[in-house]
């Protein structure tokens, strides 16, 4: 990684704290195992990969701790070099993002990553990292596969870019961010920093670094789990 990205603390939080109700399972999704292990320690350990330095926070839903706490012991083995704080979910993402986001004092560079995202690579985690460093803002995206038309109308599909996470910023830039009032428009951490008047930086991610959502996603998961 660039000397300036190295010379920041480095933090991700991973936020899991929603209720997954797309998926329609009864186990919330973060839990659901790929390959015998739970997402969310998928997506734990691609980010302790990346760099052994970066600390690492855990959103959750007050009432999936415990159950996470015991899911951890279980797969020990898997979970022994993931150490994390967890801490408390909110209403929105929005709030999860904030819970995490306050529990994290002075400056450096923090990856806010969704826990059902557990193929993101080494590679888009470090680039993130770096341009944050560079340009205070780094968010993820992918080009649209598909054409594109928007209230019915067509657009010029390269003008599309679909955004990932993670979306990585200065600590000093999003904890100012947040501090503005919740829009029911924010879908993600980009749009809070964005909202406040702060430039995007958009860097290419990649197409396996998919978002658990639906139940088909967990069909692409286990290809994509052998795949590795
Ligand atoms: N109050 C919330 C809502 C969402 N998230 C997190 O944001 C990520 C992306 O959201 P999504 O995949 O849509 O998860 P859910 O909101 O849980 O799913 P759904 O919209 O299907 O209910 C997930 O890791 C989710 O847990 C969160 O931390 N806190
Ligand atoms: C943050 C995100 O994953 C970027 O694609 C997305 O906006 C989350 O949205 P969701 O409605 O919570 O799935």
């Amino acid at each position: 990684m660039s000397e300036s990205a190295n010379s920041f603390k480095k933090y991700a939080i991973i936020v899991a704290g929603g209720s997954g109700s797309r998926m329609k399972s009864d186990l919330p999704k973060q839990f659901i195992e790929i390959g015998g292990i739970p997402i969310l320690l998928h997506t734990l350990k691609k980010f302790r990969e990346a760099d052994p330095s970066i600390e690492l926070l855990l959103v959750l839903p007050e009432s999936q701790i415990d159950f996470w706490e015991e899911l951890c012991r279980k797969h020990a083995d898997f979970s022994q070099n993931l150490a994390h704080q967890v801490i408390q979910g909110g209403a929105t993402r929005f709030q999860s993002s904030l819970n995490g986001l306050n529990m994290i004092q002075g400056e450096g560079l923090v990856a806010i990553h969704d826990g059902v995202r557990p193929f993101v690579s080494t590679e888009v985690i470090l680039r993130s990292f770096k341009t944050a460093s560079e340009t205070g803002t780094a968010v993820v995206s992918v080009a649209s596969k598909d054409s594109v038309r928007i209230s019915g109308k067509a657009v010029d599909r390269s003008t599309v870019r679909i955004i990932q996470t993670p979306q990585t910023f200065l600590l000093s830039t999003i904890k100012k961010a947040f501090q503005n009032p919740e829009l029911p428009t924010f879908t993600d951490d980009a749009s809070v920093a964005e909202a406040a008047g702060f430039e995007i930086h958009l860097i290419d991610g990649d197409y396996e670094n998919i978002k658990i959502t639906t139940p088909e996603d967990l069909l692409w998961a286990e290809v994509l789990l052998k795949k590795r």
